[in-house]
């Protein structure tokens, strides 16, 4: 990526004889939104600290805007950040609070109080200004640390669980509005999250960690629809994943032969099959199974279904056709939804 606004090459991290960074390679375009993910002690966070100035490398290098940051401190590379624990100055009024940054650049009071006044607009708090932080929810605070990361106009706005304390519901609603919001402002962000949800409604392009690597980078559609390994799918919450051995478009596993597309990884490998690609035919049909479990989800169901053979499978069927549990189904394989995992 030639035009890269962050560029991180090779860098490295070590805690004692624990590598948190191994070698990572991450280029994030202007104007992009990348979601970092992945496990607890991943590298997420030693990441967004390394790329802000708050962790020092051991080996490899940070570029913004094509300059090489070493030396340079956090304070001087002109990112944002929002941390997880997003930490308001209590003391501070809400417009205490969003000024903070332009009063530290010492932007003429004016020209501040206008910048307060548009950002909690943006962010859905008008006229809050003079409100004391310890009044509001959850929510508000976490819209009021976003206003202050933003104010002073990073080129870089990095977020650490920009949505960790909140509850589900509100998390899902604020998702849709930072994703509205930066793609609005034509901000460039690197955040960090361990819930899929999140980064996949969020991301132009997500990133997944494992033991201090990249597992796999791609567009959520493409990491959604092609992990790239057992880990990276397993993560994503896919367990319905058994060894294959692959000739043609044949997968020969222990639920028997399955359709693969056209095109797949050969030989040995691990097939995921995606619960879409499970299909449930009258008994006597295809592979015998017995509903072995059933998960509400909405107007959907996720079936646990234990074959005649192989290991468990999970499938995805309308309320209105939820087999009941005990009752034997067929099932047959949708090759749209079988993945013959690279690794
Ligand atoms: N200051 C430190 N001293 C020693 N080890 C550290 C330090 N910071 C991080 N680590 C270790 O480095 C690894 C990566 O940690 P990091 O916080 O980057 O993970 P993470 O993916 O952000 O995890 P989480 O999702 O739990 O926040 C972990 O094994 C962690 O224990």
């Amino acid at each position: 990526m030639a035009d890269a606004l962050l560029r991180v090459d090779a860098a490295t991290v070590r805690f004692g004889s624990r590598t948190a960074l191994d070698g990572v390679g991450l280029d994030v375009a202007a104007h992009e939104t990348v979601c970092v993910l992945g496990p607890s002690g991943s590298g997420k966070s030693t990441l967004l600290r390394a790329v802000a100035g708050l962790q020092p490398l051991d080996a490899g290098r940070v570029l913004l805007d094509g300059a090489d940051q070493a030396g340079v401190p956090a304070h001087r590379r002109g990112v944002g950040l929002m941390f997880q624990d997003h930490q308001l100055f209590p003391q501070r009024d809400v417009g205490g609070n969003v000024g903070f940054g332009p009063r530290m650049h010492r932007a003429p009071r004016a020209e501040r109080d206008r910048r307060v006044a548009d950002l909690l607009d943006l962010v859905g708090l008008p006229g809050a200004a003079g409100r004391a932080v310890d009044t509001l929810s959850g929510g508000e605070q976490q819209r009021v640390a976003l206003a202050r990361a933003l104010a002073p106009s990073p080129r870089l706005l990095m977020l650490d669980e920009p949505l960790g304390q909140l509850d589900r519901s509100l998390r899902e609603r604020l998702v849709v509005e930072l994703r509205d919001l930066f793609g609005r402002l034509g901000t460039t962000v690197l955040a960090v999250t361990h819930d899929q949800g999140e980064a996949f409604a969020l991301a132009d392009r997500v990133v997944v960690m494992s033991d201090g690597r990249i597992a796999q980078s791609g567009t959520p559609l493409e990491v959604w629809q092609r992990p790239a390994s057992e880990f990276v799918a397993r993560f994503l919450g896919f367990d319905t994943i058994a060894p294959a051995e692959v000739a043609g478009r044949v997968a020969t596993t222990a639920w028997g032969s399955l359709p693969v597309p056209d095109g797949s990884p050969q030989g040995t490998r691990q097939v995921l099959v995606r619960p879409g690609g499970v299909l449930l035919r009258p008994a006597g049909a295809g592979l015998a199974c017995e509903v072995r479990g059933r998960t509400f989800r909405g107007g959907r169901v996720a079936l646990l279904l234990a074959p005649a053979r192989g290991p468990l499978l999970e499938a995805d069927c309308a309320l209105r056709d939820a087999p009941a549990q005990g009752e034997r189904v067929g099932v047959v394989f949708d090759p749209e939804d079988v993945v013959v995992l690279d690794r």
